[in-house]
């Protein structure tokens, strides 16, 4: 099965939400904060109300599990938010109302199933406020198996020169493509290979309390990355290890939080763009990560993903570490 109709449809809503995320960034947005203090913005909400609009209309038996839901939004003190939001929708879906937005969003509230999609309208809101990095990642989980991943990164160059704004794709079996946000081929990219010294480097968050950045440095220069670190926001990062310019991403519970569950939204797509150019995805321990079982992935412990050839000696270094 390859997914043809599934893949166009979210294609198409990924290039819209990332289009909208762009707008929003020109205007400078204040955030707002969520119940658990992290930052939310009127693009989060609009890139969500924009997919699963897409995703609900297309394949309305289908589950969505998204990051964002539409409670906030309710509150008459958040109507001029709800107002902006909608005016943005609007830039894409001109007959969209404030009432269709928040049923839209909410239809992101669904269930991990047998067959469901799962979203982030924006990976690294931290990063898009900033003016750094950021993705709109888009995954479709059968029998919890990732089978289709749509990555979007508006602020993205992956060759130097390039402009920024690269579109990533996976269907599990026939591999990975990047290919530019502004149109044009797409290209099937692969790891980094063994021999291939100068992209030996690895990447990891630019938030120092996403991750454990002392423990990730040593051991990388225990498995012979002597590079510094390239630190990036979001899930663009395994973008930059399935376009091969790095070898590794680690992302190790942060001493600050050791309470802290993946997302399933968070590495879903990403994971199958880099299994799909060659590389291997397992948290801390070698486990997989279980996109079966519910949004918060509570077996698994942080994230390693490689081009897979280093993966057992990063692996081996991480229980010596
Ligand atoms: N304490 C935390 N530890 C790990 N990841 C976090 C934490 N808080 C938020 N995140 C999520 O980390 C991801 C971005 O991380 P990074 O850029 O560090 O790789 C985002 O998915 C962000 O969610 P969000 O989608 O809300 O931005
Ligand atoms: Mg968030
Ligand atoms: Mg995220
Ligand atoms: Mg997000």
């Amino acid at each position: 099965m390859s997914y043809e109709r599934e893949k166009q449809v979210v294609i198409e809503a990924a290039i819209a939400a990332a289009k909208l995320c762009q707008d929003v960034r020109r205007d400078i947005p204040p955030a707002m904060e969520k119940s658990d203090k992290s930052p939310v913005t009127v693009a989060d909400y609009g890139s969500q109300a924009v997919i699963c609009k897409a995703i609900g209309d297309a394949f309305p038996e289908d589950a969505i599990v998204g990051e964002e839901d539409a409670t906030a939004l309710r509150d008459p003190e958040m109507a001029a938010q709800l107002e902006k939001i909608t005016q943005y929708v609007r830039t894409i879906l001109p007959e969209a109302t404030s009432e269709q937005v928040t049923e839209w969003i909410d239809r992101g509230n669904g269930q991990v199933g047998s067959r469901y999609w799962t979203l982030d309208p924006i990976d690294g809101t931290k990063g898009f406020l900033r003016q750094d990095q950021y993705a709109v990642a888009i995954a479709l989980v059968e029998n919890g198996e990732v089978k289709l991943g749509v990555m979007a990164c508006p602020a993205l160059a992956i060759e130097e020169g390039d402009e920024p704004g690269t579109l990533f794709v996976a269907v599990r079996g026939e591999g990975a493509t990047r290919r530019s946000l502004h149109g044009g081929e797409a290209q099937t990219i692969r790891v980094v290979k063994a021999d291939d010294v100068e992209n030996l480097r690895f990447v990891e968050s630019v938030e120092a309390s996403h991750g454990d950045q002392g423990r990730q440095n040593a051991v990388a220069q225990a498995v012979g990355i002597t590079a510094e670190s390239v630190r990036v926001d979001s899930q663009a990062k395994y973008g930059i290890v399935a376009s091969g310019k790095a070898a590794l991403y680690m992302r190790l519970p942060s001493p600050k939080s050791p309470n802290y569950r993946e997302n399933i939204w968070d590495h879903a797509a990403g994971a199958i763009v880099v299994e799909e150019a060659g590389g291997r995805v397992t948290d801390m321990h070698g486990k997989p990560l279980n996109f079966a079982d519910g949004s918060k992935m509570t077996e698994n412990r942080g994230v390693v993903v490689s081009n897979g050839v280093i993966h057992e000696t990063v692996l081996a270094a991480l229980r010596d570490s």
